[in-house]
């Protein structure tokens, strides 16, 4: 587990470390520098011509002492000082100070510097201290840098992008390498941010372990020793031991939701998994299938009582139920998932057409109209506890009532307004899909542009559910889950490539992660 930070957390870790710890702010920024250094020469040649590229905060001095460094080593560098010269920080300052005994060039005005006369750029110009927006002549020097054709190395954090959510304020550097201070930030993670940032290093410059538990965070993500995590699968067991998923999916014609859903839950581990669907699905869901049991339903006689007692005998068998995939949105599907929430008692996964069909629902009352809190205190009454949604941003923009790009724009704090007073979890799936529960917020870094086909968005459904049936935690199996799916996203497009993979790809990919073969 990787914890990440936003700009408020890291300038507090700083702060821990300088003040409380006495480490001289220098001291930091000098092995700040020297990491920059040397992973810029894992890329550079002394016939490279460096241009570092510096502010008047504290990352311009960054910029500053890694010129000297580059100098000291005989690497051919200039420095231009776009930042406000009556703005320098104290270290800055001092920074600026030792070129200038040195004899450096170091520019001024945009106007006196050639870009094309270098190779490599370094980027210091903003790190965690980007406040505002970047105007006139900050974001003529960005625009220069980023139709320059050389390597771009950013110090901490591309500038231009916000370390608190990864979003560009007014324009940012695309750089190849950011080199970044002691932990990960929330912005480089993110989306656009993740993108700006090219290729991430993190490097160790001497914050101690206690600056850093100093500070709380409600921001983290797993890595592969997280895999550790999955359900013991005990050798004296059977297949009641790991648990039945019931997917409720499928409406005619709509087969491969269902199918898909209920592949990922037995590829993942579940003992048992029961879909119940339409009987025009029987037929083809059994030959693709065969260790999935049918149960199907009429939609025509859902008002018997005999359609009614086999849809509580289902849910009343399972540990977990899934609903939503390939639904559709008819009365008729409404009627199953009420009959299906009405009888259950265990966590639900609640995706797609399940969160469909409730904004639709919510639509026909005009109180509810735009009301996000009354809508989301709705589905917290009426969801069993330890019941996970699964909306993409589309879905969610429908049960919130909101234009989908400010969800887009603001999935942190979508985050926020979605746990407020809930025992549901939410997974807000993106590029970078977020998964949150009360005050906590996992970040997913795993998967790749491949998985936007059709179809993953089933798979994950399945991984979730056998999870839970395996007797994890609703938060922890959609954390787990989500980091899963993602591997096996990336397994997928290891083995085919990022434009031909499809969903039943990424459930093919479940063997290597589970397996323990990446
Ligand atoms: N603290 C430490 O101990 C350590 C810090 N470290 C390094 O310091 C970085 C943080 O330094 P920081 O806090 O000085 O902020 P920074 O990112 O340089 O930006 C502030 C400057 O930008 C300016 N400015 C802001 N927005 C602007 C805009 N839109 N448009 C124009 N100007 C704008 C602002 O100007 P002002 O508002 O004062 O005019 C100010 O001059 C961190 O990322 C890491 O690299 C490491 O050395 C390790 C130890
Ligand atoms: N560019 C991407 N990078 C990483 N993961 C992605 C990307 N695009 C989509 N995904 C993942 O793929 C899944 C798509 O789900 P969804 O939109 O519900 O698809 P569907 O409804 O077709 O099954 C989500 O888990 C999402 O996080
Ligand atoms: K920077």
């Amino acid at each position: 587990m990787k914890k990440l930070v936003n700009s408020k957390q890291m300038k507090a870790i700083d702060a821990y470390a300088i003040h409380t710890i006495g480490i001289p702010p220098l001291v930091l920024m000098e092995n700040a520098a020297y990491s920059v250094v040397s992973c810029m020469e894992k890329s550079i040649s002394k016939e490279d011509i460096i241009l570092v590229v510096c502010g008047s905060g504290n990352n311009g001095g960054d910029g500053l002492a890694a010129a000297r460094i580059l100098l000291n080593r005989g690497y051919q560098v200039d420095v231009f000082l776009a930042g406000n010269p009556a703005h320098l920080s104290e270290e800055t300052a001092t920074q600026l100070k030792i070129l200038e005994n040195l004899e450096m060039v170091i520019w001024n005005h945009l106007e006196e510097v050639n870009f094309a006369n270098y190779t490599i750029l370094v980027d210091a110009l903003f790190g965690i201290g980007l406040e505002r927006d970047i105007e006139d002549e900050q974001a003529a020097v960005i625009a220069e840098m980023n139709t320059h054709e050389g390597i771009i190395f950013a110090v901490d954090m591309p500038s231009g992008i916000s370390a608190d959510d990864g979003k560009v304020k007014g324009t940012a550097v695309r750089a190849d390498y950011t080199v970044t201070f002691g932990e990960e930030k929330v912005g480089q993670i993110l989306f656009p941010g993740s993108e700006y940032c090219g290729t991430l290093v993190v490097t160790d410059i001497g914050f101690p372990p206690s600056a850093v538990d100093s500070v709380a965070s409600e921001f983290y993500r797993y890595e592969k020793m997280d895999l550790a995590r999955l359900p013991w699968r005990r050798a004296y067991s059977n297949k009641g031991t790991f648990g039945r998923v019931l997917i409720v999916a499928g409406a005619k014609n709509m087969s491969g939701a269902a199918y898909l859903s209920a592949l990922a839950a037995y590829r993942t581990g579940a003992g048992l998994v029961e879909i119940m669907t339409v009987e025009s699905n029987r037929l083809i869901l059994q030959g693709q299938l065969p260790e999935a049991i049918l149960t199907t339903i009429n939609p025509d006689l859902l008002d018997t009582t005999e359609e009614k007692e086999k849809i509580k005998q289902a849910v009343g068998r399972s540990d977990v139920i899934v609903m939503g995939p390939g639904l559709g949105v008819s009365d008729k599907a409404k009627k199953v998932l009420d009959f299906v929430t009405l009888y259950a008692q265990v966590p639900l996964i609640v995706d797609a057409d399940a969160i469909n069909i409730a904004a639709r629902y919510f639509n026909t009352f005009p109180l509810m109209r735009g009301n996000t809190c009354l809508r989301l205190n709705e589905l917290n009454n009426s969801l069993p506890k330890g019941t996970i949604l699964t909306p993409h941003l589309l879905e969610l923009a429908r049960l919130m009532d909101q234009p989908a790009s400010d969800i887009q724009d603001n999935l942190l704090k979508t985050a926020d307004s979605c746990t407020k007073d809930t025992d549901l979890v939410y997974v807000l799936k993106d590029a970078r899909s977020v998964v949150a529960y009360e005050d906590e917020r996992y970040l997913n870094y795993s998967g790749n542009n491949g998985m936007a086909t059709a179809g993953t968005g089933d798979v994950l459904t399945g991984i979730l559910a056998a999870l839970i049936a395996q007797g994890m935690d609703s938060f922890e199996a959609a954390k787990l889950g989500v980091y899963i799916h993602g591997l096996a996203g990336d397994v997928a497009a290891a083995k085919k490539n990022r434009y031909s993979m499809i969903a039943s790809d990424v459930v093919n990919g479940l063997e290597d992660v589970l397996g323990g073969m990446i």
